[in-house]
């Protein structure tokens, strides 16, 4: 949910049921895991914006992991308007399933009552609309991007969007065209009468609750069942101005994540941004306990800011210095009404605040974009506390919109509390009020305060002294450099045919020149990728958001290239990054980076080989290897039928090289990438030779192959003190069930003494050799006392066999690993099974990028130990 690869336009206008347009729309995971998107396409350009349908699509490829291509069947359109407003007609939600249907809803208007139009279907193919809407309500206009879903009135989990029963409230939002705000209520859905009614506690118009009270819209949710939570993603708009956003080349952007459940008063929801941003935070520093008097500011040095992540807690010991709520504000249109309080208040001397933080302030606060609270007493002596985003200083470019935004936070101030986390990202700022009460984001556009001359200040406007609890605020690493590191590493290489010309062929020149000339080679590829490196994040910013750490730590007059040099400096004004010489280097880090970040980092320019890539787990590590962003290098050692081919795996081409040139091409890829990791699975018999191949060379590596001569492998190793992890198994699960096995044996040697073991395992057809799993698991046996040869492990290859005996599922009989292990005391009164069985390759494959993470990082630290398994890599928690 971080890091994210660019792939080409899922779904574009091709077919009459879509020629002018694909709009929004949500995608259903239908039984048998199997995706559909819904979507509007737009069939004639007039009445405008565009005449409006619902149609379906499908993956071409169920099997590809990004399911890049999709099929759009010809018996679309599958939802046409009848009498609906045909203009107004869009942003079909994900499906859910009740009663033998597939219910889905679409927005629309009718006149200016807003509409959920309720469809159902038992195909997914053919719709019929239901007799009566899902929801409606009259003034609040076209309902675009409508969204419903369960929330647990218990707890933090998300629910399934199917979900009907249990403890569950339904939320509605939808995206007001209108206003450009969403606004979301919370209610039953009668699962019998296919009709939502909001609670009474929730209002039912503009001025209802939004996610988000600043520039936030379009937004979608979905459950992810991986970690039992429901995500939240919007959408904000640009408010630079049209001219700029064409000179940027793109406009808009999708904000940080955030999960999503509803508040234990079950009166609102929550949000919080999802906890893998973290692994983005850097440098960090803290503070607590610090107060602040009326009118000071408290300025956060030592790291950057630009890009941060700003956690405060702010207390105070009265409430007696807050303002009197104006019983004039009534008359405000009661949607906008905390946002035209903080356009009228902004950060003006108050009471009981305003306190909080200017983020991206310039040096002189010519610029700086506060987000604070200040707190009210209304005539019945309550309390109300506003929560603003105020981008009106946040800029000195006098065309760019800079709207004041506000939203009110519902919590009962008897603790004397208030806290606020703030995402920094160079024009967005989010922020969460009271743990993700109050949501609000904004848009701003600095024009001094930009890369390392932003400031942050704490602040208190307010009669009332404000102590700041504790605060911590990260410096956050770009997301991107992953994207951009290995577009980077692709440049020349990507193309095989360009793969041999990168060699220095200073074996053509005389001895005594060899030397120098290496040494050039080496300096112009360096200056090579440090120039493709520049023009990547200059691409990069000029098409994508204006966010997230483009901090490139190179002195400048390394360029002897005056066209690097120029780009570098256009680039950077444009698009307010700047490119400055070890920032890190120069700012003092209070807490140093955490493993976390480190292996995050080691991730960012870690270049693997995989050989084979023309087998079934060299297919799955290289998928991996590009999910997890390190880089694939385009080549890979297969057998001679194979040699020359060029094969597509995980997106990329890889050039499968015979036996005949390995050392050579070993040797000159190893050239290019200094830190490069073989992964290697391959097959029993190729197991030693490779070993040899790959100590002569000097590159460290992962053996996940099983079979060959083990001791003799162990020995190579050894003898050439390369590092390296050795393991027949990887899947993390049966390692941590090898390593109880390990620790039990150890523990209680013959414990089982003279009891009987069975082993059965059964692999796919193709496996040449008996489970390495099995024999590693026998010998733990053998410890505890189990008398047992090799030979006596019962190996299943026949696919019927495996079908009808074990269970093996049919898709799963070309890759699959079922391990039973049977026990039984002499008198045959104690028995124990053990089993373990895996279906697919994934398991292993993550567990192989995993052990190169793992042993880059021992490398990098030049540990004593040279040879790991995967144990090692499991016990120091280098295993996702
Ligand atoms: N450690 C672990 O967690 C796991 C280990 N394994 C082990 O990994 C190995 C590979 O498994 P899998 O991918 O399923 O098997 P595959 O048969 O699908 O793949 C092996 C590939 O290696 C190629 N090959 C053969 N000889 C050589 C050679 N000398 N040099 C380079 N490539 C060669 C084969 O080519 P061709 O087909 O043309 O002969 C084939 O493409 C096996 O030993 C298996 O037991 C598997 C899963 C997990
Ligand atoms: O070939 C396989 O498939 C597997 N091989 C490894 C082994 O031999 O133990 C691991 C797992 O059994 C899958």
């Amino acid at each position: 949910m971080i890091n994210w690869i660019q792939l080409e336009p899922a779904i574009v206008p091709s077919k009459p049921f879509d020629k002018y347009g694909c709009w929004s729309g949500s995608a259903t995971i239908l039984p048998g895991n199997k995706p559909v998107i819904l979507y509007t396409g737009i069939t004639a350009k007039r009445p405008k914006p565009g005449y409006q349908v619902q149609n379906y699509a499908i993956p071409a490829n169920y099997s590809d992991p990004f399911l890049k291509e999709w099929v759009k069947p010809d018996d679309n359109p599958i939802v046409k308007p009848t009498y609906e407003n045909v203009s107004s007609f869009r942003d079909p939600t994900t499906a859910w399933f009740n009663n033998g249907h597939w219910k889905m809803i679409v927005g629309s208007k009718h006149n200016h009552r807003g509409i959920a139009y309720l469809y159902r279907s038992r195909d997914f193919v053919k719709w019929t609309k239901a007799k009566h809407t899902l929801h409606d309500k009259s003034d609040t206009g076209m309902w675009e991007c409508p969204d419903f879903y369960p929330v647990s009135t218990c707890g933090t989990n998300g629910m399934e969007t199917s979900t009907l029963e249990g403890g569950i409230k339904h939320v509605l939002k939808v995206s007001l065209d209108a206003t450009r705000f969403e606004y979301y209520t919370i209610g039953t859905y009668n699962t019998v009468k296919d009709k939502y009614v909001p609670d009474n506690t929730s209002v039912d118009c503009w001025a209802g609750l939004r996610y988000d009270y600043g520039n936030f819209y379009a937004s979608k949710t979905f459950f992810d069942p991986s970690q039992n939570r429901r995500i939240l993603w919007g959408w904000a708009n640009e408010s630079s101005t049209a001219l700029e956003d064409i000179t940027k080349g793109w406009a808009g952007i999708q904000l940080i994540p955030r999960m999503i459940w509803l508040h234990p008063s079950g009166k609102q929801l929550v949000q919080w941004p999802i906890h893998e941003l973290e692994s983005l935070r850097g440098d960090r520093l803290y503070q607590n306990d610090v107060t602040l008097s009326k009118g000071e500011m408290l300025e956060v040095n030592g790291i950057t800011v630009a890009q941060a992540d700003v956690e405060v807690t702010f207390t105070f010991s009265s409430l007696d210095e807050a303002e009197i709520f104006d019983p004039q504000w009534s008359k405000l249109p009661p949607e906008n009404l905390a946002m035209e309080i903080c356009g009228i208040k902004g950060t003006k001397q108050g009471g009981l605040g305003p306190f909080g933080v200017l983020t991206l302030a310039s040096k002189k606060l010519e610029e700086y974009t506060p987000v604070f609270f200040r707190v009210f007493r209304t005539w019945d002596n309550k309390h109300k506390i506003l929560m603003c985003s105020d981008a009106t200083p946040s800029s000195l470019n006098q065309d760019v919109y800079k709207p004041s935004f506000g939203g009110f936070v519902d919590v009962d101030l008897a603790k004397k509390k208030l806290s606020l986390r703030i995402l920094i990202d160079h024009s967005v700022v989010e922020s969460f009020g009271e743990g993700g009460m109050t949501v609000i984001t904004s848009r701003v556009y600095p024009t001094l305060a930009v890369g390392r001359n932003v400031h942050l200040h704490l602040f208190n406007n307010g009669t009332e002294t404000i102590t700041v609890e504790k605060m911590n605020v990260w410096s956050m690493s770009s997301p991107h450099d992953l994207f951009l590191n290995s577009k980077l590493n692709q440049k020349p290489f990507d193309n095989p045919k360009n793969f041999h010309h990168r060699r220095c062929f200073d074996t053509l020149l005389p001895p005594p020149f060899r030397r120098k000339h290496r040494t050039f080679c080496r300096l112009r590829r360096r200056l090579r990728r440090l120039h493709f490196l520049l023009e990547a994040i200059c691409r990069q910013l000029s098409r994508k958001r204006n966010g997230m750490s483009f901090v490139l730590e190179v002195p400048v007059n390394l360029f002897g290239c005056q066209q690097s040099q120029h780009n570098l400096v256009s680039y950077s004004r444009k698009q307010r990054c700047l490119f400055s010489m070890s920032a890190k280097l120069n700012t003092p880090s209070i807490q140093s980076l955490d493993e976390k970040h480190l292996a995050h980092s080691n991730a960012v320019v870690l270049p693997i080989m995989v050989n084979s890539c023309m087998g079934k787990m060299g297919q799955a590590v290289v998928e991996a290897g590009v999910s997890a962003g390190l880089h694939i290098v385009p080549a890979s050692f297969g057998i001679q039928k194979d040699a020359g081919k060029t094969i597509q795996v995980g997106g990329k081409d890889i050039q499968v090289h015979g036996p005949s040139d390995r050392e050579a091409t070993l040797a000159s890829i190893l050239e290019e990438y200094p830190n490069l990791i073989v992964v290697d699975f391959t097959v029993p018999n190729a197991v030693n030779d490779n070993a040899k191949l790959y100590c002569n060379a000097g590159v460290p590596f992962v053996m996940g192959t099983t079979g060959g001569d083990r001791d003799l492998l162990y020995k190579t190793v050894d003898d050439t003190k390369l590092y390296a992890v050795i393991s027949p198994q990887m899947g993390k699960q049966v390692v941590a069930f090898l390593a109880a096995m390990e620790i039990m044996a150890k523990q209680f040697p013959g414990a089982f003494s003279g009891y009987t073991l069975e082993v059965t395992e059964s692999h796919q057809a193709t496996k040449l050799d008996t489970s390495g799993t099995a024999k590693a698991v026998i010998s733990c046996f053998q410890e505890l006392g189990v008398a047992f040869d090799l030979d006596q492990i019962q190996l299943i290859r026949d696919p019927k066999q495996q079908i009808e005996t074990l269970g093996v599922p049919e898709e799963h009989l070309n890759g699959h690993a079922f391990h039973t292990y049977r026990l039984k005391s002499p008198d045959g009164t104690v028995s124990f099974e053990f089993q373990h069985n895996v279906c697919g390759r994934s398991i292993y494959a993550e567990g192989a990028i995993d052990a190169a993470l793992f042993l880059s990082k021992k490398i990098q630290s030049k540990a004593d130990k040279k040879i790991y398994d995967m144990i090692d890599v499991l016990r120091e928690g280098s295993m996702r």
